[in-house]
């Protein structure tokens, strides 16, 4: 199995990057997804406060790659060949997925500040930030994971700076690349 991690700071355009991996065949695991179900199963609402507090806990009991190591069932059950994983928010979690899947690869997308906060105002979404100061803030509880490691610590890096064409082009020739197979 050959696990593809994406990483990128908020609205980096790592939504679009998984978009072109389904539409290549390719499965994505979204590492939230594991922490709005223990939400759910908590009987609470799947808010941004309640699932911060349950990946909080998570990381207190179990690690800072906790949510790496409750992921790997995941990925392991889609049975596919090439699987991509989206959600990875620190260094610790990239090294759990290294030792368990030999082959691993990073994918880390760089995209400004100035371009984030652009797409993230036209995005609309009902978590998107709406100020820079709130987009500030969020990178920096990123950062505070491990991402900017994390980031660094890619095998290859995708500029996301330009249309939304020539990203998904870049993507989807990478993902071929890496999945071993023509375009
Ligand atoms: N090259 C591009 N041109 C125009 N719009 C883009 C481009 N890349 C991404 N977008 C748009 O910018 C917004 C943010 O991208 P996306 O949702 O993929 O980011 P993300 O990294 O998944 O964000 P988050 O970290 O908040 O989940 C989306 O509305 C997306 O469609």
């Amino acid at each position: 199995m050959k696990v593809i991690g994406i990483v990128g700071m908020p609205a980096s355009g790592k939504g679009e990057a998984s978009r072109i991996a389904r539409d290549l065949g390719i499965p994505v695991v979204v590492m939230g997804d594991a922490i709005r179900e223990r939400v759910k199963e908590a009987g609470l609402p799947p808010t941004d406060a309640n699932c911060g507090a349950v990946a909080g806990k998570l990381r207190v009991d179990l690690g800072m790659d906790a949510i790496a190591r409750i992921t790997i069932p995941r990925i392991e059950a889609t049975g596919a060949p090439v699987v991509l994983v989206d959600g990875i928010r620190g260094d610790y979690e990239v090294e759990t997925f290294k030792e368990h899947f030999p082959g691993f690869t990073l994918i880390g997308i760089e995209s400004s500040f100035e371009t984030r906060y652009r797409r993230l105002t036209n995005r609309g979404r009902s978590d998107d930030s709406l100020t820079p100061e709130e987009l500030r803030a969020r990178d920096e509880r990123e950062l505070g994971w491990g991402l900017g490691r994390a980031l660094e610590g890619a095998d290859c890096r995708v500029t996301n700076e330009g249309s939304l064409e020539e990203f998904s082009a870049e993507v989807r020739t990478l993902l071929c690349r890496l999945g071993g197979r023509e375009e």
